[in-house]
C-alpha cells in the first residue's frame, strides 16, 4: 500500500455542486466571477442545493423561506448565557449550538431527501441567528429577530448590530457569503461528508464540518490575519515583521493554499472590497498593510494569498469583532455543507479508505504483573 500525505491529489468523490479546473472556480458551472458579482446569497444557496439559478418566484419563495426559518429555540441563546462566555470562542460556541439545535429538530434523524432538504432550509437560515445571538449576549444584549423585509446579508448585519445596515455593508457582505459559499473537498466538507456517509444525521455533519473549519490551517486562518496585520501595525514594519516570521519558519496566515499553485479566483474580489472598504472607512493602512505583506510574501517565497487574507481587512473595516471573521465564514460555507450532505445522501456510500501500517512489528503480549 502507498499513500499520499494529507490525501493531496486524491479524487474522493465525485461531486456536482463545484469544482476547480486549471484555477477556475465554479458552483454548478457558473464561474464565480459571475455569481460575485451579480447574485445574492440566496441565489448562490438555491443554486448549491437545486444544480440551476431561481427565477424570480422561486427566488422571492425561497428567500422568504429562510427569513421564515431563522427563528432559534430560546433554550439555546439561554444556555449560552451560562457559558463561560468571557473565554468561549464564536467558533466553539457555534459548534456547540448547531449541535444543540439538532435536540430541537423532531426531523433530525431523517435521511429522506425532502426532509434532508427542510433541514438543510432550517440550518442555513439558524445559523445566522446563532452566530449574531452569541455575538449580542457576550456583550450583555439580547438576540434580535430578523427583519422580513430583509435579505440574507442584511439580516445578519442587522441582528448583528441592531440597526439597518447601509447599502455598501450589505453588498460586501452578500459579495463574501458568495465567494466563500463552495470550495470542492476542502477540508471541512470532507468531515462533514465523512461523517454523514455513516448515514449520520444532518446536524451531526455541520457540527464535524465547524470543528473542521474552526483550525487555523483552513476557515480559522481569517482571525489569523487580522491578529498578524493588528500586531504589525504600521506599513513600514511590515517587512521586518514578515522576514521575522520567515526565520522562524512560521507560516504566514492568510497565503498558499492545496490547490491552487497560481492564485486563489476568489482573492482579487476581496482585495478589491479591501480597498474600497478600508477607504469608506478612513482606515486604508489596513489595506496598504496587506498589500505589503502581499509583496513581500509572494516576492520572497512565491506564495500567493488566499480567500481568508483579503477578508480580514473587509470584515475589519465593517466594525465586526475579530473572532466572528470564522463564523461568518462558516455561515457561508453551510450553504456548501448543506448541499455536499445532500449529495452524499442521495447516493451514498460510506467513506472509510485504509492507512499503511508503519508501527512495530508483531509482539509478543506481557501479562500486567510482569512488564517492567
Ligand atoms: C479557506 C482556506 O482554508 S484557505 C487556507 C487557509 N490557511 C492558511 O492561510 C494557513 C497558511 N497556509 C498554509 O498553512 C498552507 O498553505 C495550507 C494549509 C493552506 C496548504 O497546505 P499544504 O498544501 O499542505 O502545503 P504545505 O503546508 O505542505 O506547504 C508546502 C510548502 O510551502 C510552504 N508554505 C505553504 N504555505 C505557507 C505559508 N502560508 N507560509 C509560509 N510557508 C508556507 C510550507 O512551509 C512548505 O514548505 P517546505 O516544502 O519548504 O516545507
Ligand atoms: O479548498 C480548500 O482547501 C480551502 C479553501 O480554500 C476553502 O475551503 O474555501
Amino acid at each position: 500500500m502507498s499513500q499520499t500525505r494529507g490525501l493531496e491529489g486524491v479524487v474522493a468523490t465525485t461531486s456536482s455542486v463545484s469544482s476547480i479546473i486549471d484555477d477556475v472556480l465554479t458552483y454548478q458551472g457558473y464561474h464565480i466571477d459571475d455569481l460575485a458579482n451579480y447574485s445574492s446569497f440566496e441565489e448562490v444557496v438555491f443554486l448549491l442545493w437545486n444544480g440551476k439559478l431561481p427565477n424570480k418566484t422561486e427566488l422571492e419563495t425561497f428567500s422568504n423561506e429562510l427569513v421564515a426559518n431563522m427563528s432559534v429555540p430560546n433554550e439555546i441563546f439561554n444556555d449560552m448565557k451560562a457559558y463561560p462566555i468571557a473565554e468561549v470562542h464564536p467558533m466553539a460556541a457555534l459548534r456547540t449550538a448547531v449541535s444543540q439545535l439538532g435536540l430541537y429538530d423532531q426531523e433530525a434523524d431523517e435521511v429522506t431527501e425532502d426532509a434532508a432538504k427542510r433541514i438543510a432550509l432550517r440550518l442555513q437560515a439558524k445559523i445566522a441567528t446563532i452566530v449574531t445571538g452569541f455575538a449580542r449576549i457576550r456583550n450583555g444584549k439580547e438576540p434580535i429577530k430578523p427583519k422580513d423585509n430583509l435579505g440574507f446579508a442584511a439580516n445578519f448585519l442587522y441582528m448583528l448590530n441592531g440597526e439597518e445596515p447601509k447599502d455598501v455593508a450589505v453588498d460586501a457582505v452578500n459579495k463574501a457569503l458568495v465567494l466563500h459559499a463552495d470550495h470542492e473537498l476542502n477540508a471541512s466538507t470532507f468531515t462533514a461528508r465523512v461523517c454523514v456517509a455513516t448515514l449520520s444525521d444532518f446536524y451531526s455533519g455541520i457540527t464535524a464540518a465547524i470543528g473542521a473549519l474552526k483550525g487555523p490551517l483552513h476557515g480559522g486562518a481569517n482571525e489569523r490575519v487580522m491578529a498578524m496585520l493588528s500586531e504589525i501595525g504600521e506599513v513600514d514594519q511590515v517587512d521586518d515583521y514578515i522576514q521575522g516570521l520567515f526565520d522562524k519558519k512560521e507560516k504566514i496566515m492568510g497565503f498558499g493554499h492545496r490547490v491552487y499553485k497560481n492564485g486563489d479566483p476568489r482573492a482579487k474580489h476581496l482585495r478589491d472590497m479591501s480597498k474600497k472598504l478600508t477607504g469608506i472607512a478612513g482606515e486604508s493602512k489596513w489595506y496598504d498593510m496587506s498589500v505589503a505583506v502581499e509583496e513581500k510574501v509572494t516576492n520572497d517565497k512565491g506564495l500567493l494569498p488566499n480567500v481568508d487574507f483579503y477578508s480580514a481587512s473587509v470584515y475589519h473595516s465593517l466594525g465586526i469583532d475579530h473572532d466572528l471573521f470564522t463564523p461568518i465564514f462558516a455561515v457561508s460555507r453551510t450553504a456548501g455543507w448543506n448541499a455536499h450532505i445532500l449529495e452524499q445522501y442521495a447516493d451514498n456510500r460510506l467513506i472509510r479508505p485504509r492507512a499503511e501500517y508503519v508501527g512495530p512489528d508483531t509482539q509478543k503480549y506481557i501479562p500486567l504483573d510482569e512488564r517492567s
